[in-house]
């Protein structure tokens, strides 16, 4: 988003003081930028999320490709404008293929997003993660528990997979520090989004709680990361913002037709795909904590 660089990186507190619409015009710019350039974002996921994930980035105009294989990453990574990689049904065979996906990005200088399904759910899962993180993504979402088993570094006793047992307001510190330690942006999902370069917070508060009752919809809005970030990689916050309040801002599009998480499902996908900017910049709801 060039036109509004100074705004975005002197002092976007104030600016967003000034004038109310300054988030929601970004989020509604920023899905507008993924609509007209169609990104291809490769996508290194889990079997449970890949159809649904798929959806999400077609139905908001990415163009997604869910390929793994280790043969066809020097060749095809190049070619995405943003790369998804996605712990969920990790095995150690499915790793160098995302190791090597992350380090093609990079050196293709292309934004790659990290999400760190069930983190502290395994000994195995969280040091891959923490390998992953390494790797420096531009953006790692994840929920309140994997946050926080990144953060400290240990498994959790009282994980529940690839559910929260932690509100995302419980791990914004944890974010933070990670951010300073990682140099990526942290962005932690919840009922309310908190997203932070380890200096400044950002916080959507759109979504609705029957999201959590929809598998991989965690996974699916890091993908719509992706394909924001690929659309302005200078501004991973801002980017990264934009895409939980579009996918909130569907959510409670759908959730007025919804008559449970199988319709919901559904509804989220026609809601990004026939969004307008009046509801848009009626419904977005981002401010700084
Ligand atoms: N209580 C809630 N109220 C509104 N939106 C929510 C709530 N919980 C999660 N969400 C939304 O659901 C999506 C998935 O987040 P989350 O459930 O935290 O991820 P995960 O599925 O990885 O655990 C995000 O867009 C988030 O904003
Ligand atoms: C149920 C399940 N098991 C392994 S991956 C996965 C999907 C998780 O999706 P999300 O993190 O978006 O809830
Ligand atoms: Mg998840």
């Amino acid at each position: 988003m060039e036109e509004d660089k100074s705004s975005n990186t002197i002092e976007p507190q104030k600016e967003a003081q000034r004038n109310p619409l300054h988030w929601p015009k970004q989020a509604w710019t920023h899905f507008e930028l993924v609509r007209q350039k169609s990104p291809l974002i490769q996508c290194i996921t889990n079997f449970v999320s890949m159809d649904f994930m798929a959806n999400t980035l077609l139905s908001s105009g990415a163009s997604p490709a869910m390929i793994h294989s280790v043969e066809e990453i020097p060749e095809f990574t190049p070619k995405a404008l943003g790369v998804c990689i996605n712990a969920g049904t990790l095995t150690p065979d499915w790793l160098p293929g995302m190791k090597l996906a992350a380090q093609v990005a990079n050196q293709s200088k292309k934004p790659w997003v990290l999400d760190p399904v069930a983190a502290g759910g395994s000994n195995f899962r969280l040091k891959a993660c923490l390998e992953l993180l390494a790797l420096k993504p531009s953006v790692v979402r994840g929920n309140g528990s994997e946050i926080l088993a990144l953060f400290k570094g240990c498994v959790n006793s009282n994980s529940k997979g690839v559910d929260s047992v932690h509100g995302s307001s419980d791990a914004v510190e944890a974010a933070k520090s990670l951010a300073q330690q990682s140099g990526s942006v942290i962005a932690i999902s919840g009922a309310v989004d908190y997203i932070t370069d380890g200096d400044r917070v950002v916080c959507v508060h759109n979504g609705v709680p029957m999201l959590q009752k929809i598998t991989a919809s965690g996974c699916s809005v890091t993908a719509l990361i992706a394909a924001f970030v690929a659309v302005d990689p200078s501004h991973a916050v801002e980017a990264t913002a934009s895409a939980l309040a579009i996918f909130g801002v569907a959510s409670e599009i759908g959730m007025d037709m919804a008559r449970g998480p199988a319709s919901l499902r559904t509804l989220l996908i026609d809601s990004l795909y026939g969004l307008d900017e009046a509801t848009a910049l009626g419904q977005v709801r981002i401010n700084h904590l």
